[in-house]
């Protein structure tokens, strides 16, 4: 059994080596691109971009469109050998680099648990700062950008792009590469951003509270005023009624490499939680391997793991205090361990497991699309991220696909160079690798062009750059207009506010009744809460902390909320969609009484419902692969 599956794993390997050599060609050759073979949806979206671009081939396309069709393809090669389908053809070359970084991670585990209890404003500001700008050298470890060589952000270790020639007796610190690097950072909103950040959290906080507070004991009507006349933070209170969005404060990251750009990535989030500047970090990564050391979930399991228990030490002897030779002292040493970088990892996993940091990969970051598209061919994706309080986008590729790969003016502003793409305020770290950029000073580029005609493929360069403008919640996915219309099927004198996208809303009171239900524990414990009409069963059961876990957010792509719903009011639900069907299907302990929780809807017949949860739910599936 072992010898037949070594064999179709050796053939599988010698049908990727030759569809590599096919691919190779094609591209040698400027062939025009061929479409995928493989029969998935998301195969069939790139097939009809294949099929509307117009222009096909490998050279004479926009450089972003062939370099992510060729990662696509390399996929293909391993999606259609079935036993290299979980295969990462960079996996090795990505562990290497993690294992090489580990010195540098030491070093900032050990300053950043200083910087973890929360602080005082101006404190935490400038160790934001700081810890941005870790994130933005370590944009710097990219094996794209060294075609594949190991690149570590500590010079000593380095085989390329040889920094400032450290010695390897020195332990390297990250933090003084900002004081090193300050003036190649070519535009720094970090401050601005911060405050910015600040703010919006707040405001949401605010919307959240008032909104908890009006719907408290009092059965009260509710007013809630014209959406059109809210400000953005408003929306949450009456979203929230409709569609049930976690009433939390969230951040999100665009992630770009794994290894150490990752971990400072982590590094990142877990001080925004633990200053309580907002409640969970989404981590928006890759689902296949893509640009050679882009982070899949895999990859963010790998380097959480390895944070909790690589073993790293190492002890140099201080460098001599200056001053007379008489009273010169025998140098006394300096050691780091990774004792701190087992702490965060710790900590990393605790907030996976609280749902406090969740890890996302939707098809579209690995589509051809640049951002301003994103409305169009993933309108899913774009209302997920319209909840933040902030995106932050890592790295080269997302900046390219910010600006939508177009030589903007250097001087243009950023905001125009999004042209459009505003799901919430964005902030851009970016290491220069591409030739195309914004939001420059005025004569910048002449003055460094003059300097190094090729500075912009390098990555020694860097900008961070926020724009605070975030286009105002003004519409409901259909999906949400389906169940707010399913509430008022079951409920026809309670109105509904619904908000049009053309624009033309119409508003009306919005009457809050409350519906009691009970939740049953894996432990079997029973727990009576108290909703309201409208709200969603795995967010009321988060608001009440049961174990319901949601991963995927009530986007429908995991089992993680599985309920069974007690037998008269399974009934009275509308029924479940084709795709909650699917997913139902593969959740563990399925009964005939099982849905998911993200997809129920209290309604006021519902009053007294029993939902027990299954004695295990074990689906990492979503979170991991
Ligand atoms: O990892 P990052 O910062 O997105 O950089 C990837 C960059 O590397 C390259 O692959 C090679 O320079 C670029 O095409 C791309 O923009």
């Amino acid at each position: 059994m072992v010898v037949a599956s070594q064999v179709k794993t050796d053939q599988d390997i010698r049908g990727l080596i030759q569809y590599i050599s096919k691919l190779k060609n094609e591209i040698a050759t400027n062939k025009k691109y061929e479409l995928m073979t493989v029969d998935t949806p998301e195969a069939k979206k790139w097939n009809d971009w294949i099929g509307d671009a117009p222009n096909q081939y490998y050279f004479t396309n926009t450089w972003v469109f062939s370099e992510c069709y060729v990662y696509r393809r390399l996929r293909e090669g391993c999606e259609i050998h079935k036993s290299l389908n979980d295969f990462d053809p960079f996996g090795e070359q990505k562990a290497q680099s993690f294992a090489i970084a580990l010195e540098p991670m030491c070093v900032v585990a050990d300053k950043v648990m200083t910087m973890l209890s929360e602080s005082n404003k101006d404190k935490r500001k400038a160790d934001f700062i700081s810890l941005i700008k870790i994130c933005l050298w370590a944009n710097k470890c990219d094996l794209s950008l060294s075609v594949g060589e190991q690149i570590s952000i500590d010079p000593s270790n380095q085989t390329k792009n040889e920094v400032n020639g450290a010695a390897a007796s020195n332990i390297f610190d990250p933090f003084q590469m900002i004081t090193d690097y300050k003036d190649k950072v070519l535009v720094d909103d970090s401050s601005k951003a911060f405050d910015q950040i600040i703010i919006k959290t707040d405001n949401i906080r605010k919307a959240i509270a008032a909104e908890e507070q009006g719907g408290g004991e009092k059965e009260e009507d509710i007013k809630i005023p014209c959406p059109a006349k809210m400000t953005v933070p408003h929306y949450y209170p009456i979203i929230n009624y409709i569609v049930n969005t976690p009433p939390k404060s969230l951040k999100d990251i665009v992630c770009d490499n794994a290894g150490y750009e990752l971990f400072s990535d982590l590094v990142v989030a877990s001080f925004l939680i633990e200053q309580n500047i907002v409640d969970k970090v989404r981590f928006h990564v890759k689902k296949i391997p893509w640009f050679v050391s882009d982070v899949t979930p895999k990859d963010f399991q790998y380097v959480v793991e390895q944070c909790k228990t690589a073993s790293f030490s190492k002890t140099v002897p201080r460098e001599p205090k200056p001053g007379p030779a008489e009273v010169k002292t025998a140098p006394e040493s300096t050691s780091i361990t990774a004792d701190n970088l087992h702490q965060l990892g710790q900590q990393w996993s605790q907030y996976l497991a609280d749902g406090k940091f969740v890890v996302l990969c939707d098809d579209f970051w690995t589509s051809p699309h640049v951002y301003k598209d994103m409305k169009k061919y993933d309108s899913n994706l774009y209302r997920k991220l319209q909840f933040a309080a902030a995106i932050l986008f890592k790295g080269d590729l997302n900046y390219r696909k910010l600006l939508g790969e177009v030589n903007w003016n250097p001087v243009t502003s950023f905001e125009t160079a999004l042209q459009g793409f505003l799901p919430a305020p964005m902030l851009a770290v970016r290491t220069v690798k591409a030739d195309l950029i914004c939001g420059l000073p005025k004569g910048k580029w002449e003055q460094i062009t003059k300097l190094d005609e090729q500075w912009m493929q390098k990555g020694d360069y860097g900008v961070i750059q926020f724009c605070t403008k975030a286009e105002p919640l003004k519409y409901l996915t259909s999906r949400a207009i389906i169940m707010a219309k399913n509430v008022r099927k079951h409920l026809s004198y309670y109105k509904l506010c619904m908000i049009h996208g053309s624009g033309d809303n119409f508003h009306q009171d919005y009457a809050i009744l409350y519906v009691n239900v009970y939740y049953v524990d894996k432990d079997g414990k029973k727990i009576k809460v108290r909703g309201k009409v409208g709200d969603n069963v795995l967010y009321l059961a988060h608001r009440y902390g049961i174990e319901m876990e949601g991963a995927c957010e009530a986007s429908l792509a995991c089992t993680t909320c599985h309920v069974y719903v007690q037998n008269k009011y399974f009934d009275m639900l509308p029924p479940s969609e084709e795709k909650e069907d699917d997913l139902l299907d593969m959740a563990p302990f399925l009964k005939e009484n099982s849905r998911l929780g993200c997809q129920i809807v209290l309604t006021k017949e519902l009053e007294g419902m029993e939902l027990t949860l299954p004695k295990s739910n074990k689906e990492f599936l979503c979170r991991w692969t």
